[in-house]
């Protein structure tokens, strides 16, 4: 069990992953605490150079100030087009406090931009990944459990749906023959960055439990 009272404390202040991680826990009778349960500590600055060093730093800082396991989420978007950006900073690729609105006007702008006018009445810009690493780090024994997952698509001029978060609604899926933003949450957990990340993590977590160390 990761905390031992039946809830994780995920380090996150973005609403739309503590409803992912809700509904990925609530089978396992986990409820899922987020920093939104706790004002009181410090944001934590996230400046590392990959996503796992990002989600490690939060985890860490926040299960050291806690004393409880941890887990962190860093994630972004990785453009083909735009050589891989906005990547690690594409929560603030618009700006520090940029929205997501912000971020997915300013994708679309550089996209667009790059065509230079042409238009090839393709709404197909560029392929494209979301990443995602997750860290579950132990204060008591300094134990770090990490696992990353992907998803390829394409970004789309033509943004659709209402659900998920982030650059979901730019973010097309062959296969659906729809936006990340029209999938239910069990469909974008089935095959989303995020749920491929958790099911490796839940197998290592299952394979290595933490706090015991050595087996
Ligand atoms: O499933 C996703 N669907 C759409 N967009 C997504 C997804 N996953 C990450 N993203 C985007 C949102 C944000 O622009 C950046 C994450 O940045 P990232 O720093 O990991 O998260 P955050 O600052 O929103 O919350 P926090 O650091 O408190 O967990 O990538
Ligand atoms: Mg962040």
């Amino acid at each position: 069990m990761i905390s031992g009272d039946g809830i994780l404390v995920v380090a996150t202040k973005n609403a739309g992953k503590v409803r992912e991680f809700q509904h990925a826990f609530a089978p396992f009778g986990l409820t899922v605490k987020s920093m939104f349960d706790y004002p009181e500590l410090p944001d934590v600055v996230e400046d590392g150079t990959t996503f796992a060093e990002n989600a490690l730093k939060k985890s860490r800082q926040i299960a050291e100030a806690l004393g409880l396991p941890v887990l962190a989420d860093d994630s972004g978007l990785c453009v083909d087009a735009l050589d891989g950006r906005p990547g690690v900073y594409s929560a603030r690729y618009a700006g520090e406090g940029a929205t997501d609105k912000d971020n997915n006007l300013k994708l679309l702008d550089e996209l667009e931009r790059l065509k230079q006018g042409e238009d090839t009445g393709q709404p197909l810009l560029s392929t494209a990944r979301f990443v995602c690493a997750l860290s579950l780090y132990d204060p008591s024994t300094a134990a770090e459990l990490t696992a990353e997952g992907a998803v390829e698509g394409w970004i789309t001029s033509e943004p659709a749906g209402g659900g998920g978060f982030g650059y979901d609604p730019l973010f097309y899926l062959p296969d659906f023959e729809k936006t990340m933003a029209e999938l239910t949450l069990d469909e974008k957990q089935s095959i989303s960055h995020r749920g491929k990340a958790l099911r490796l993590l839940t197998e290592r977590l299952a394979g290595r439990p933490l706090g015991s160390e050595g087996q």
